[in-house]
C-alpha cells in the first residue's frame, strides 16, 4: 500500500543544511496499523509527510496506492490526496464550524450535493460515538471529542490510509485508549491502512501491528511489535521500550539483593531477566524449573502484560541452586523460547 524508497530529507539551516531523513526505506502493507516511534527531532514528522507529499523529499521515491506521488501533476496530487487522510496532534479544527461542518468541509470543497454530504457525514458522527455533538462548537468539545472529529473529517472522502501525527499527545492516558481503540475499530471494520507517529511506546503497545523506530533520521530497528519488545536490538528502542516494559532492575532493589547476598554470600546466585511472549508466557515457565532443578527463585522486579492479545512479560529473578543447576534452569528456558539474560554479577 505505501512504498518508501531511498528517501532523504534535507532542510536548510542557518549553520548549513540539516539532514532529518537519511536513507529511509519502508514498505506498509494494506490493512495494517504500522506505528513509527523516535525522540524528539529523530525525523518522525519529516517522514510521514512524506507519505502525502506535503514533504517533497530531496530524494527517493513515494509509491502510495500504487501512485508514485513525485510523478503526478498538480491535480493528479490533489485527486491522490484522497487516498490519504490524516490526523494532527492539535485537531486542526475551524472553530467556526460545528462538528458537523468540520467533518463536511472536505466534501464542501469537493463540490458534493448537500443531500449526499448528510448520507456521508450522518454515518461518520455515528462511527465516532458524536451524533449528539453534532450542533456543537470545538470550543465546547473535550480533547477527545475534538479528536474524534478530526478522525471523522479525515475519513469523510473515503482514504485507504490514514496518517497520524501524534494524534494523542495531547491527551490523557484514559482518552488516549479510548482513541487508540477507535483507531483499531476502524481498521478493522474499513480495512484502513494506519500510519502512526509517536514517541509514546504505550500508543504502539496498544495498537500497532509492526513498528519501526527512527533516530537520527535513519530506521534503526523494524518489526512486528510483540517481537521488537521482546527482543529489541538497538540502544533506541531499548530505551522508548523502558516505558512500558522494565529493561532493567531498579537501583534500589539491586542494592537491597546485594546486601542480602553479602550477608549470607552463594556463589551459585545468579541475577537473571526473563523475557518471554506469546505461547511461553502460558507454559509453566518457573514452577517447572523450580521442581526439576530444585531451584531457589526470588521474583525482584517484573511485569506481565499483553501485546495484540498475546501474554508479554518480563520478570527479574535471583536465581540460586546446587552446582550447575542454575545453568540448567537458563537453558531449558532458552530451549522454550525464553529472553534469559544476566542483569549484573552479584
Ligand atoms: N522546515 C524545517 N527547516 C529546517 N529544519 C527542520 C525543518 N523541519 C524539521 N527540521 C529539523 O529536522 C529534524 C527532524 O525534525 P522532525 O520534525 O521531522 O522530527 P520529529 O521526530 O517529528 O520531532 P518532534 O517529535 O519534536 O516533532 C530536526 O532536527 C528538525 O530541527
Amino acid at each position: 500500500m505505501i512504498d518508501l524508497e531511498g528517501i532523504y530529507q534535507t532542510y536548510p539551516g542557518p549553520q548549513g543544511p540539516v539532514e532529518a531523513l537519511r536513507g529511509i526505506d519502508l514498505r506498509i502493507a494494506a490493512g495494517e496499523v504500522f506505528g513509527i516511534i523516535g525522540r524528539s527531532g529523530a525525523g518522525k514528522s519529516s517522514l510521514v509527510r512524506t507519505i502525502n507529499w506535503l514533504n517533497r523529499p530531496s530524494q527517493g521515491t513515494v509509491t502510495v496506492a500504487g501512485r508514485s506521488l513525485g510523478d503526478l501533476s498538480d491535480a493528479q496530487l490533489r485527486e491522490a490526496r484522497r487516498d490519504i487522510g490524516m490526523i494532527f496532534q492539535h485537531f486542526n479544527l475551524l472553530a467556526s464550524r460545528t462538528v458537523y461542518d468540520n467533518v463536511a468541509l472536505p466534501l464542501e470543497l469537493a463540490h458534493w450535493s448537500a443531500d449526499r454530504i448528510r448520507a456521508r457525514v450522518e454515518p461518520l458522527l455515528e462511527l465516532v460515538g458524536l451524533s449528539a455533538f453534532r450542533d456543537r462548537y470545538p470550543a465546547q468539545l473535550s480533547g477527545g471529542q475534538k479528536q474524534r472529529v478530526g478522525i471523522a473529517r479525515a475519513l469523510a472522502s473515503q482514504p485507504k490510509v490514514l496518517l497520524s501525527d501524534e494524534a494523542t499527545s495531547a491527551l490523557d492516558p484514559e482518552t488516549t485508549r479510548s482513541i487508540l481503540a477507535l483507531l483499531r475499530d476502524i481498521n478493522r471494520e474499513l480495512g484502513l491502512t494506519i500510519v502512526l507517529i509517536t514517541h509514546q511506546m504505550q500508543v504502539i503497545k496498544q495498537v500497532a501491528d509492526r513498528v519501526a523506530v527512527i533516530d537520527g533520521g535513519r530506521i534503526v530497528e523494524c518489526g512486528p511489535v510483540l517481537e521488537v519488545f521482546s527482543r529489541p536490538q538497538h540502544a533506541t528502542t531499548r530505551s522508548l521500550i523502558e516505558d512500558v516494559v522494565p529493561q532493567s532492575l531498579p537501583e534500589a532493589v539491586l542494592a537491597r539483593v546485594q546486601a542480602q547476598l553479602q550477608q549470607s554470600p552463594d556463589a551459585s546466585a545468579r541475577l537473571l531477566r526473563l523475557v518471554f511472549a506469546g505461547a511461553q508466557g502460558e507454559q509453566a515457565l518457573l514452577s517447572d524449573v523450580i521442581r526439576r532443578f530444585n531451584l531457589d527463585l526470588n521474583i525482584l522486579h517484573g511485569q506481565v502484560d499483553e501485546v495484540q492479545g498475546q501474554p508479554f512479560g518480563s520478570l527479574s529473578v535471583l536465581a540460586r541452586g546446587d552446582a550447575g543447576a542454575v545453568a540448567q534452569a537458563v537453558a531449558q528456558w532458552r530451549q522454550a523460547g525464553v529472553g534469559v539474560e544476566e542483569l549484573s554479577h552479584v
